[in-house]
């Protein structure tokens, strides 16, 4: 900092004649050395016994005087300062952008013409206040911008300066770059760029060039929080605001312009409109940022209310409204995972100006190796089978003393590998641990007990009122020892496909897991389950006590921690460089929660693993919560769209991940993920079973198989009166199966992935008005017609999807209804099976799931469930 330069007795000068008492000054150079910045932050901050705080002009930070040069400003001119352009604070002032004054031509900016600019062309406009009028500010403050300006520095320079000397890092990304260009020309601006890419630094290198304050609107307290905590460590100031931020103080010092950064909730910024016009008037607001910007939309995975009336923001902040405003005050829209509907919908409702600049960087995460594997993921059983190599890893490693983690043979099952596909559940009790003690993280254990929650999902608003007992940052000086990102290890997408396969034989680094669970028991039972195996885990959901939440967070950040079971309260923007691995237990609702969440790991650019376990043999169905018809629509189709990527067995997942966010991938595959590695199954003509189910289904719909008009009624059933309804996907195949003996081995489960293959295709549609995850009324197209008309010698080659396989890989010859029927009838046989099951069978456990007394039964889940119902009605 520039102040550490200082001698004690220059430092009091400049805090004097900033019009700080002498006595403050002094304290203030005793308690924290001759350094400036810091002092004038003991100072405002109130630490000093008696120095009432600030001079005069205390509404102004330190920070000012970043935007005001190096050289020491008079009280009074600091005392008269007021809002004024962005780039008055850099060598180029730029032509405005719709400018409140119409003599000033409306000209748009490239990115590339401010780049360009010389450094000559600085003219610092200055205005100020003095009692409500616009005057230029005196002659003396704008020399000094001069000699700012003639350091001969550019933005972009003195943009990796402050990047260099805050974080430790060489130079801004491009993308970073064009974000900062666009602020610089005034213009709104949206950045699409991955998880991990480095959104946040868009935002918040405008608060160190300008010295005005940034406004950062952010969903999560605990995502607000992690930020703040990070800045002050690179020395930056910031606070946030919202329902958890419980000293009403630190809201008064954000107003008055005491933070260099205020992070706030969308409910609160809502609140604050007025004193943030002050602010604006103030100490002047370079942006307003709003963070994970997919919050906004309807189309979103994470649609929140609030978000939407932001527009409020262009409308409160602009020229036209704000007499002291020459510009429109810049939004800068962030988020890394919005579908090209999504970003359409951001545009129109946050009411960004027709300009706005879209900067969009590659999706691709060249250091995740995805991967699907099969389990019912419903018990301990599947627990013991799919967590046995994570608590290999954690625990059984760490007694031997290992130092890099090696991946066991009894990891779960991969699809070809899997054993079962039952759709039966045998125990959906949750597993509970039944020794006491604390859990690894240091919690008590009676906090992870079923009683302590509901078997209910988590919905992201109930996150916000996480409490937390402090909510300011005093910038400190910068940690000399940051973790850096180890670049020089980490994989990008340009690496040789040599290199990228070289690094895929390496054992990942250590590092903590992330495991997102639909449901909040399950938080608990999988927490505890690891916990008994001496792994250190804590569980996380928006139910669980502040306290907790807040000691899970820091626990995760200080490397206490190896897993956190977590709810998706736990996911979006936490930013920690070495988590290795992110299993998603259960379906994701959607690809875009999905990849926001597995965007948590490598995020320091090394290998890292994104697992999804999920029952494949079972259609996912919606997690409860508010949806309008329209929402429902929506929600159904994002589960479809993710239930199609678990289906996936030939197409790099990476590639399905990125092109489902509209950008063309242009690597044919990443060589990490698991259809990658293992290649896709052998290829079948299924050229016979695609012709007689749309056969069937031709005919049901009475739809000529051919063109021509000659109709084949081989397989028409319009006479049945179950057909006579509308005729679902699984009456077709068991028409199909009544038929044609041949087709008997094949299930419900093959026919299932098959038809979808179909509907891929274009051959069958969706019959029914609601979308349905899987295709389930299905209905032929004009396109399927002429397939069998005109194709009919032509193969039809498929490669089996993950439910195909798995019923295939169940080797259970398919019983006709006729011969099992058969074989019961039969009492001879009927006493034989009867025996064999008995003498099989171990004694079965009462499952205690009758009501006492009429009541639910609280101890089961259903009963749970039922009680719940029966209050609601
Ligand atoms: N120019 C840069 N050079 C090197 N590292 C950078 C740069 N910019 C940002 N980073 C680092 O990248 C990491 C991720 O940054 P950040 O949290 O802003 O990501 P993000 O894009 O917001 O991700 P998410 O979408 O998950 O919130 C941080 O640790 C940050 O310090
Ligand atoms: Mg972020």
């Amino acid at each position: 900092m520039a102040g550490s330069r200082l001698s004690s007795e220059e430092v009091i000068a400049k805090l004097i004649e900033m019009g700080f008492e002498n006595s403050s000054a002094v304290q203030a150079v005793k308690k924290v050395g001759p350094l400036f910045n810091d002092a004038v932050e003991y100072i405002l901050n109130g630490s000093c016994g008696d120095c009432g705080g600030a001079p005069s002009n205390s509404e102004y930070s330190t920070s000012n005087r970043k935007a005001l040069g190096k050289r020491t400003l008079s009280s009074a001119a600091l005392g008269q300062m007021r809002q004024s352009s962005i780039l008055n604070h850099f060598q180029y002032t730029g032509t405005p952008k719709r400018s409140r004054n119409n003599n000033v031509p409306d000209i748009s900016i490239s990115s590339s013409e401010i780049l360009a600019r010389p450094i000559d062309d600085v003219k610092a406009s200055i205005t100020r206040v003095d009692c409500g009028n616009l005057k230029t500010v005196p002659e003396d403050l704008q020399v000094c911008f001069r000699e700012e300006a003639d350091t001969g520095l550019d933005w972009e320079q003195r943009a990796n300066n402050l990047l260099q000397k805050h974080f430790g890092y060489s130079s801004v990304k491009s993308f970073q770059k064009e974000a900062l260009a666009a602020w610089l020309a005034h213009q709104d601006c949206l950045v699409l760029a991955a998880t991990g890419s480095g959104k946040s630094l868009c935002f918040q290198i405008p608060a160190l060039l300008t010295g005005k304050v940034v406004i950062v609107i952010s969903p999560l307290i605990s995502l607000m929080h992690d930020q703040c905590l990070k800045l002050s460590r690179y020395g930056i100031s910031a606070c946030f605001l919202g329902s958890g931020q419980p000293d009403s103080g630190v809201e008064q010092k954000a107003m008055r312009g005491m933070y260099d950064i205020i992070y706030v909730c969308p409910e609160t910024v809502l609140r604050l409109i007025k004193p943030l016009q002050g602010l604006a008037e103030s100490r002047g607001i370079a942006l307003f940022a709003i963070d994970e910007v997919h919050c906004v939309s309807k189309w979103g995975h994470d649609f929140r209310p609030d978000y939407r009336r932001l527009s409020v923001l262009r409308e409160n902040f602009n020229a036209r409204n704000l007499q002291f405003l020459k510009f429109d005050i810049p939004l800068m829209a962030l988020t890394a995972t919005a579908t090209i509907q999504v970003r359409e919908d951001i545009l129109e409702s946050l009411n960004m100006s027709k300009e706005t600049k879209i900067v969009i960087t590659s999706f691709f995460r060249p250091n995740l190796r995805f991967l699907v594997k099969h389990s019912r993921t419903s018990s301990s059983t599947s627990y013991k089978k799919d967590f046995c190599q994570l608590i290999d890893i954690y625990a059984r490693k760490r007694k031997n003393g290992n130092k890099k983690q090696t991946i066991s043979n009894c990891s779960g099952s991969s699809i070809s590998e899997a054993d079962e596909c039952s759709d039966v559940d045998d125990d959906d009790e949750v597993h509970l641990t039944k020794e006491d003690g604390s859990t690894a993280s240091g919690l008590e254990r009676k906090e992870l007990s079923v009683e302590y929650l509901e078997n209910e999902v988590d919905d992201f608003q109930s996150v916000d009122d996480w409490d937390v007992a402090y909510g300011e940052f005093c910038g400190e000086s910068p940690h000399k020892d940051w973790e850096m990102s180890g670049l020089a290890e980490t994989i990008d997408a340009s690496s040789t496909a040599e290199k990228r396969l070289a690094l895929l034989q390496e054992p990942l680094e250590e590092g903590p897991t992330i495991i997102y669970v639909p449901t909040r028991k399950e938080t608990l039972s999988i927490a505890n389950y690891l916990c008994d195996y001496g792994v250190k885990a804590a569980a996380y959901n928006a139910s669980l006590s502040k306290s907790h939440l807040r000691q899970v967070h820091k626990e995760f950040h200080d490397n206490m921690l190896e897993v956190v079971v977590a709810t998706v309260a736990f996911g979006m923007g936490i930013d920690k460089l070495n988590v290795r691995r992110i299993i998603h237990y259960g379906w994701p609702q959607s690809l875009e929660a999905y990849y926001q969440e597995a965007g948590r790991a490598g995020r320091d650019g090394k290998l890292a693993e994104c697992i999804l376990y999920a029952n494949l043999s079972r259609i996912p169905s919606l997690l409860p919560s508010k949806r309008s018809e329209d929402q429902t629509k929506q929600a159904y189709k994002m589960l479809s769209d993710c239930f199609r990527y678990g289906m996936n067995t030939s197409c790099c997942r990476a590639k399905r991940l990125v092109e489902y966010f509209g950008e063309d991938f242009s690597y044919e595959k990443c060589l990490l993920c698991d259809v990658c590695v293992d290649g896709p199954p052998k290829v079948e003509n299924l050229k016979e079973e695609a012709d007689i189910l749309m056969q069937i289904i031709a005919a049901h719909h009475g739809q000529s198989c051919y063109l021509d008009g000659s109709y084949d009624d081989t397989y028409s059933d319009s006479k049945s009166p179950r057909l006579m309804q509308k005729p679902n996907l699984r009456m077709f195949v068991s028409k199909l199966r009544e038929q044609s003996q041949k087709f008997c081995e094949k299930d419900q489960l093959w026919w299932r992935g098959l038809a979808r293959v179909i509907e891929g295709k274009g051959y069958i549609r969706e019959g029914d008005d609601k979308i349905h995850v899987q295709i389930k009324f299905p209905q032929m197209t004009r396109l399927g017609l002429e397939f069998l008309e005109f194709e009919r010698d032509q193969p039809f080659y498929v490669y089996p999807e993950a439910d195909m396989i798995l019923s295939m890989n169940k080797c259970k010859s398919y019983s006709t209804f006729a011969d099992w029927g058969k074989g019961w009838a039969d009492p001879e046989i009927r006493h034989q099976r009867l025996e064999k099951r008995r003498l099989n069978r171990e004694p079965r456990k009462p499952r205690m799931r009758k009501s006492r007394k009429g009541k639910p039964d609280t101890r089961t889940a259903r009963g749970r469930i039922t009680a719940k119902l029966s209050k609601l009605k």
